[in-house]
């Protein structure tokens, strides 16, 4: 399945088509060789980056020379079926055996067959429709593998690289202007371009990173600090063109294929691949202040920051957030990592000698509304907003960015962490969603205790308002109105600095065996099982209605296996 004329990068890895086209000329490598080292090698030896390889021979090339025989048919009749796609003129390329390797970086045991790169939905449909004929032939829609625990792969199966069909490089203004019509592998940073750059608009819900994919992320929920208001990105979709399992190309919307709809956000990849989808904007502010309040008392800042996500828009903010650092001077976890504007302090002298391990900080943002504001008019708002506020009141931090600046603001953080090795190796992340009625304790036994030196990254923590999320979606929340996002971003040190991968891994099954053991109301975000049985007790009455959806959109289990939740072997359905 190599293509002729393919591009590699250094490491012998296919360069995915949508970016060779921002590559420099580049130089040829003629090879018969399928083996990615040797090709690693005749790049570096001719000192290029990147080149354009010719292959001679064996396109299609043995997968996995560890796999029995009865393997090798089933993967060699795979491969037929692979071949037989490919002179649909369908775009095919082979990961050629290596391991997948997604964000996390914690999966060893995945292999890709085949790397899709669809054009249209219709060719989405004709791969679903050939995966049937095999036993055991699996598809994975793919965005931009920022998933921790493999749930874009497809070991053995197909990946369809979204991020390739051209509709993912499109975003078009519906209605009158309010809506953006994009391609569901289209970062939300090609989005926030497109819509704030162009019109003035901008989608009402965001991630706090944007490289992710709007079929990604509509797939979980699609969190970040304007959620207590607008509910997650899921909320506010408006339409999706979805190609289910069964090979459909069906457009959905609330009214209209309703059930498809509801199934697929929030559906973890289980019932259907977007293709497109309809996102509501609003106007955009051209800047924003930006506001950093330290706290020492959970409590406190636990109840300010409930009290701005239920507050009406006149009386609170445009984006609320909320993080744990540590009460020391680590550069990493600790009071260096609070200001946000050049050249501002962390007084350490203003923290009183009672604090304890960990510290708070509510992160605030509120838009410039009009035109004719200024500074001094946003000045004024702020402080009445913040007055009855319990934060220490020397240590609020803030800054005026425009409003492109402040949502590309992990933008940053992802170029520091290329730079300094920290992007590209494992990041055993935890995200959990915790109710009101136990947030207090998880501070407690949690935060400062068992991460009170800090995890090598970001712990966020901010509330969520429970009716901003439709409850016909897939999403699965704890009870109550009012609940947590709690999320432990950890990032590894590229030399064995550090605490170990595995270490972190443990922590995190320590955090989740302590919240289970204290009887908490809670919910992994992004979750990962193994097992039937902790995918039953995560959806808990929910299940039912999960497996009734992917017996109608995907009966044969053919979509992201990745998710472990039901096999092509053994749908848990039957
Ligand atoms: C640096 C970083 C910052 C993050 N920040 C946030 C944040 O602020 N808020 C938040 O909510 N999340 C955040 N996330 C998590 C993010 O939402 C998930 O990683 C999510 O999976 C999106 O990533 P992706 O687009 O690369 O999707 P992938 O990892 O490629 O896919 C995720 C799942 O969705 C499925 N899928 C992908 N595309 C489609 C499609 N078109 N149709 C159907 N199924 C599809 C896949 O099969 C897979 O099961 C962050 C992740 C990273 C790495």
């Amino acid at each position: 399945m190599r293509h002729l004329g393919e591009v590699v990068d250094k490491r012998g890895y296919v360069v995915n088509p949508k970016r060779q086209r921002q590559l420099e000329i580049p130089s040829y490598i003629i090879t018969s060789s399928p083996c990615h080292t040797f090709i690693s090698f005749l790049l570096s030896i001719s000192n290029k980056k990147r080149a354009m390889v010719v292959y001679l021979e064996q396109r299609f090339p043995a997968h996995d020379q560890t796999t029995n025989s009865s393997d090798d048919h089933q993967i060699q009749s795979d491969l037929n079926i692979c071949r037989e796609l490919e002179s649909q003129g369908i775009p095919i390329t082979t990961s050629n055996g290596r391991p997948d390797r997604d964000f996390g970086g914690l999966t060893k045991d995945s292999k890709t067959l085949a790397i899709i790169h669809p054009l249209t939905a219709h060719q989405i449909s004709a791969v679903l429709r050939a995966a049937v004929a095999s036993p055991t032939l699996t598809v994975a829609p793919c965005g931009n593998a920022h998933s921790i625990h493999g749930q874009a792969f497809a070991h053995r199966g197909i990946v369809l690289d979204m991020p390739a069909m051209p509709t993912s490089g499109k975003v078009t203004l519906a209605g009158a202007g309010d809506f953006a019509d994009v391609g569901a592998g289209a970062t939300w940073e090609e989005v926030l371009k497109r819509c704030v750059g162009e019109h003035g608009m901008a989608p009402r819900s965001w991630t706090d990173y944007l490289g992710l994919t709007v079929g990604g992320t509509v797939s979980n929920a699609g969190v970040s600090g304007q959620a207590f208001r607008h509910g997650p990105q899921s909320s506010n979709v408006m339409e999706m063109e979805v190609v289910t399992g069964n090979g459909d190309v069906v457009v959905c919307s609330e009214r209209q294929n309703s059930d498809l709809f509801f199934a697929v956000l929030g559906g973890l990849g289980q019932f259907g691949v977007i293709t497109k989808a309809t996102i509501a904007l609003q106007p955009a502010p051209t800047t924003v202040r930006w506001i950093r309040l330290v706290y020492t008392e959970f409590s406190a800042f636990a109840g300010d920051a409930e009290f701005l996500v239920t507050q009406p828009e006149s009386n609170s903010f445009d984006y609320v957030e909320g993080f744990v650092f540590v009460n020391s001077d680590d550069p990493v976890n600790g009071w260096p990592s609070v200001p946000i504007g050049s050249g501002q302090v962390f007084d350490q002298a203003e923290i009183p000698r009672t604090a304890g391990p960990v510290l708070y900080c509510l992160e605030l943002v509120l838009h410039y509304k009009n035109k004719g504001d200024d500074s001094a008019s946003v000045d004024k708002i702020v402080d009445v907003r913040l007055q009855r506020l319990r934060y220490c009141r020397d240590l609020r931090f803030e800054v005026d960015v425009s409003y492109v600046e402040f949502l590309l603001r992990v933008k940053h953080v992802e170029q520091k962490a290329v730079a300094n090795g920290t992007w590209h190796t494992p990041h055993p992340w935890l995200n959990l969603f915790v109710s009101q009625r136990d947030i207090a304790d998880f501070d407690r036994l949690i935060f400062k205790k068992i991460l009170k030196d800090g995890i090598g990254g970001p712990m966020l923590v901010y509330p969520l308002i429970k009716s901003k999320w439709d409850s016909r979606t897939s999403v699965v929340l704890p009870e109550g109105e009012i609940f947590y996002i709690v999320a432990l971003l950890r990032f590894s040190g590229p030399n064995n600095t550090g605490p170990t991968v595995d270490n972190m891994v443990a922590q995190n099954q320590e955090i989740i065996r302590c919240c289970a053991e204290h009887g908490f109301d809670f919910k992994l975000y992004l979750p990962h099982y193994r097992t039937t049985e902790q995918w039953k007790a995560h959806f808990g009455d929910q299940w039912s209605r999960f497996v009734d959806r992917k017996s109608r959109f995907d009966p044969m289990a053919i979509l992201a296996p990745g998710q472990r939740i039901f096999s092509r072997a053994h749908p848990s359905y039957l």
